[in-house]
């Protein structure tokens, strides 16, 4: 908790209880449901928390905007950035229901009104969002084959709709088709050599009617 503070220094009394319920929720769902890597759930802030904020890093989400999370597994990035801005809505996707599961049990524990998780496949979602925000789920040009009519057409941010990648590694290669990529080196974000070869990719995505 305390390193997240160190970055986000203006969170709320509700927001602070909300990020320490966590430890808690996913520690006993996590022993019924296995949806972060048993080794992992002791470094559930650096490793996914916080990782997942890496997002909020690069982009501030509006109150009103509206924000998809494509296969959120346990939850993440969309957990956190849920209770970082909680006039934002937010949608978290996955393929597998038990995962969706233990979200909607995070959700309900932590009470957050802007949140809906359900399971459901990226290529198959009809809305438009502000951005889409994910993890560890495919390569980008896959990834981007499944949501790119899912961007809205205006916003009120500073930046164009499109996508925020949380991404580790060489990235040369899988964003070669990709100009307008701009990557986000999360060691320089929060100054952490934990963050190693993390990375924000942001993709801005023309509207497709
Ligand atoms: C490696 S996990 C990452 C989970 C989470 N984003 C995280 O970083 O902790 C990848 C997730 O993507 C989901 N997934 C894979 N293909 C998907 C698709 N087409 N639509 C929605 N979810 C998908 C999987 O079910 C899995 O939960």
């Amino acid at each position: 908790m305390e390193e997240i503070l160190k970055h986000f220094p203006n969170l709320t009394p509700e927001q602070i209880s909300q990020f320490e319920k966590l430890e808690e929720v996913y520690t006993e769902w996590n022993a019924k449901i296995n949806v972060i890597s048993r080794k992992d759930i002791h470094e559930l802030y650096t490793k996914h928390v916080l990782h997942s904020l890496g997002i909020a890093k690069v982009m501030e989400f509006l109150p009103g905007a509206s924000i998809l999370d494509v296969g959120t597994g346990g939850g993440f990035p969309g957990i956190p950035l849920a209770i970082l801005y909680p006039e934002t809505k937010f949608y978290l996707i996955d393929i597998i229901a038990k995962k969706i599961r233990v979200v909607n049990e995070v959700i309900n524990a932590l009470e957050l009104k802007n949140v809906v998780a359900e399971q459901k496949r990226a290529e198959t979602v009809d809305e438009k969002f502000d951005f889409i925000v994910s993890r560890a789920v495919t390569n980008m040009p896959d990834f981007v084959s499944w949501i790119r009519h899912k961007t809205k057409k205006e916003n009120n941010h500073e930046f164009t709709n499109g996508i925020l990648y949380l991404k580790g590694g060489d990235l040369t290669e899988e964003l070669k088709d990709f100009p307008k990529a701009v990557e986000f080196e999360l060691k320089n974000i929060f100054d952490d050599e934990f963050f190693d070869t993390k990375k924000v990719v942001y993709l801005p995505l023309k509207y497709k009617g």
